[in-house]
């Protein structure tokens, strides 16, 4: 993607389709008249009066305790400058999104129009009754070391300037872990920092708090080396001051083993780093731009220990590690501050998790196949759902062993199991899926690639590396989208109508023929089929020249599926093909099936679709809790409906008792699992989370799913084919991009699982 059109889709990410990124949510009912005589007066009057009663009520009856202010004036926002509190905002908003998905910890991001120091701390104090925790952020220094001293001081919650302390932690866990494998002691190293801001000052203290000597510091500034006898310097500025007499940066990288970029882009040079000792680390932390950019630094020594603050390199050292855990610690115990202590837990935390093997899912996350600790792995990577269950209980740990917890924690084993609950596993789920089509990425032939949201579902795909697009559709339609959207891609483009191919054309409709000779198709026949893109696709996946197919998005399932199954036909073993839906909900994703297929199952074909619908609810990492769904509850009804959905569930249970699944159920007794352990406390089912429903036909599958999508919103990955015999995938009519994009992955996946059993497929 061309810097433009990266410019491009940023400006249209945070102005579409709701300007900005956070909105607010209310927590409670608010249905009825007497919900909103609770929520708001005379109802209200109540939590009012026991909070002045005891101020800590405010925890209690209000959301305090789970609310962060993030504050900025805009003086220092990345490495952009003082660009004001308006322009800081989307940061602000950013950071309120990270705190948000990765500790489930929400903000309010206010940005303050002043640059004076003491308007600012009055500001902040009078609005701190409402909030949990204040995360100030992007204030330039010297400014940000008073405001933040004060602030500590003379409130009660816990306040950190992020920049400061998140940096100091993350990039401090980063360095010990590089050192050890640099085979460096943190006492020896000579270290220059570049930057004397608000990041590199607290950077630096927290190295010295290690163990950095003072006398193997360099630090710079906008005006070149900190020395001492320079004037004017500020009291931060002057502890790091160096009596050797040199002015330069150029002259400080000789034989230094560790370089701290917070300051300005592009500002070292390949020759500084030849000059550093053997095994540099270099840490070049300024956003959005490094000091030296990622790739002329791994060009320029082979033995360097390199990190950025971005995410698309290796080693990201960025504050997005720390903040959103180190508060959900501290909030959790109610800490009236975030100490010393609480900063050394997390950085230890952090540096030994990146030791500890890493889990499956965040590999797939990242397109990489074995994360080790190493050179491209000195810090964990913030998509690791460890961070919560790790960083927080150390932190609050401190907080609890260094008195500053006003509610300490005693089972330890329940804060944990709570912290992993908090991770909404929707977003998870689809990042594990496009992780997991990264990994090997196949040829996926796009039926209708003419169609913009297709076109552009395949581009996605192609830039995130998901899937090799083939193209089919009407050529110079897709030539001209392809420029519009600037999809600057080497890939096929066929035009089945077109003359274009002919051999192939001729090769397929051969194929075709053989196998449908003795049901009338004629060789002519045949050949025009073959001028119908969804039968030219799928005998290209037929034949071996594309390895899964996508379409559906301009036509009826029906329509579609019918030529699917006369040209592929079923996987072997299989006896029927069906669908499932992953619905994202409030309570996790749901896989509901059969959605587009099967109007009215046997209950052979119920347990079929139960079988293959378990298999494709493990392939996303999920052990399938099935229950098999009905109007009536274990025999109440004797009605042949639910007698039907009795029959599968006896015969499950008799062919594979290792099957977690049960009914004939009732969908509140499936999803309830106290009621259903209260009423029914022989299921199977009783005491366990449902995640998987299979519904005795296709009115109630598919009107729940549209139901969900609609109502609810729920995002839904689907509908997935299952028991085809090759990865042939069938949008919703007029899926969104995103769906589409969903789809490709699943396509891939599937592929990828059959190329891996030979046929055996998880989708057969
Ligand atoms: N990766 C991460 O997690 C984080 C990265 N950062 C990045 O660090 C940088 C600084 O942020 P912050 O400390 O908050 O900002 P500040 O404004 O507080 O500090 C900026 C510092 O950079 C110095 N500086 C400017 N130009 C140069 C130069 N050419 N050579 C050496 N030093 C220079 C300034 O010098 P002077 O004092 O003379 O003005 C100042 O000391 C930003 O790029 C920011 O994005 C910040 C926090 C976290
Ligand atoms: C990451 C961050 O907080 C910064 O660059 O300012
Ligand atoms: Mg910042």
């Amino acid at each position: 993607m061309s810097k433009q059109s990266k410019r491009i889709e940023a400006l249209v990410y945070h102005a579409k389709p709701t300007p900005g990124k956070i909105k607010v949510v209310p927590t409670k009912k608010y249905a009825t008249q007497r919900d909103l005589s609770l929520a708001y007066s005379p109802g209200v009057a109540e939590p009012c009066l026991e909070i002045e009663k005891d101020v800590n009520n405010v925890y209690k009856y209000t959301a305090k305790g789970n609310l962060v202010a993030v504050i900025s004036n805009g003086t220092a926002v990345l490495g952009l400058g003082n660009i004001g509190p308006e322009a800081s905002k989307p940061v602000m908003e950013g950071k309120g999104l990270l705190f948000k998905i990765f500790a489930d910890i929400d903000v309010f991001d206010i940005e303050v129009n002043t640059e004076n120091v003491d308007e600012f701390i009055e500001t902040v104090k009078n609005i701190a009754p409402t909030f949990g925790g204040i995360n100030l952020e992007d204030i330039k220094a010297p400014e940000a070391f008073e405001i933040e001293r004060r602030l500590k001081e003379e409130l009660d919650i816990p306040v950190m300037h992020d920049d400061q302390h998140g940096t100091a932690i993350i990039s401090a866990a980063a360095l010990l872990n590089a050192l050890e494998l640099a085979d460096k002691k943190i006492e020896d190293v000579k270290i220059v920092v570049s930057g004397a801001g608000a990041a590199a000052i607290s950077c630096t203290r927290l190295y010295q708090a290690f163990g950095a000597r003072q006398e193997h510091i360099v630090m710079l500034d906008s005006k070149g080396v900190i020395r001492n006898d320079r004037d004017n310097l500020t009291s931060q500025k002057a502890e790091f001051a160096t009596d050797r007499k040199i002015d330069t940066l150029d002259e400080a990288m000789q034989d230094a083993d560790v370089f701290i970029g917070l300051s300005m882009a592009d500002i070292v040079t390949p020759a500084m780093l030849k000059s550093m000792a053997n095994n540099p680390i270099v840490f070049a932390m300024a956003n959005p731009n490094p000091e030296i950019k990622y790739q002329v630094a791994i060009d320029t020594r082979d033995d360097i220990i390199m990190a950025t603050g971005r995410s698309d390199h290796p080693n990201q050292v960025n504050n997005v590690l720390g903040f959103p855990f180190i508060f959900r610690g501290a909030l959790d115990v109610r800490a009236t501050k975030i100490n010393e202590a609480m900063k050394m837990a997390a950085v230890k935390a952090l540096s030994n998790l990146t030791k500890e093997p890493v889990p499956e899912q965040v590999n797939m996350a990242y397109n990489e196949t074995r994360l080790t600790f190493g050179r491209d792995y000195i810090i964990p990577k913030p998509f690791d759902p460890r961070l919560i269950a790790e960083v927080p209980p150390a932190v609050a740990k401190a907080a609890m062993e260094s008195g500053v917890a006003k509610e300490p924690i005693d089972d330890w084993e329940k804060y944990r199991d709570s912290l992993l609950e908090r991770l909404g596993s929707d977003n998870k789920l689809v990042r594990l899926l496009l992780g997991r089509a990264r990994t090997n990425p196949k040829r996926v032939v796009f039926a209708e690639a003419d169609q913009l949201d297709v076109l552009k579902a395949a581009q996605v795909a192609y830039e995130e590396g998901i899937a090799k697009p083939i193209l089919l559709g009407r050529k110079d339609t897709i030539i001209n989208l392809m420029k519009e959207l600037e999809f600057d891609a080497d890939v096929p483009i066929l035009d089945p109508k077109s003359d274009e191919q002919l051999e192939r054309k001729n090769q397929y409709a051969k194929a075709y023929w053989q196998k449908r000779k003795r049901s009338g198709v004629t060789i002519y026949s045949a050949e025009q089929k073959m001028r119908e893109r969804n039968y030219y696709a799928a005998m290209m996946v037929n034949e071996g020249d594309a390895d899964a197919l996508v379409t559906g998005y301009s036509r009826s399932y029906p329509t579609v599926v019918k030529p699917m199954l006369e040209l592929i036909g079923m996987a072997d073993g299989a006896s029927r093909i069906a669908t499932t839906n992953v619905m994202m909900t409030q309570r996790g994703p749901m896989f509901l099936s059969d959605t587009s297929i099967n109007i009215d199952p046997s209950a052979k074909d119920l347990a079929r679709i139960a079988r293959m619908t378990s298999r494709v609810t493990k392939m996303f990492g999920i052990e399938p809790v099935t229950a098999m769904i009905s109007y009536s509850n274990f025999g109440s009804s004797e009605n042949p409906r639910a007698e039907k959905v009795k029959e599968a569930v006896a015969f499950l249970h008799k062919a594979y008792p290792d099957m977690i699944i049960d009914g004939e159920l009732q969908t509140d007794f499936a999803l309830n699992s106290k009621m259903l352990q209260d009423i029914f406390p022989f299921s199977k089912l009783a005491g366990r989370k449902v995640n998987t429903l299979i519904f005795p036909n296709l009115d109630s599958a598919n009107i729940t799913y549209k139901l969900l999508k609609e109502l609810n919103k729920a995002e839904s990955i689907g509908p997935i084919m299952m028991g085809m015999a090759k990865p042939v995938h069938i949008l919703q009519l007029d899926a969104s991009v995103d769906e589409i994009v969903n789809m490709t992955a699943i396509a891939v996946i599937d592929a990828q699982e059959r190329e891996k059993k030979q046929k055996k497929s998880l989708f057969s």
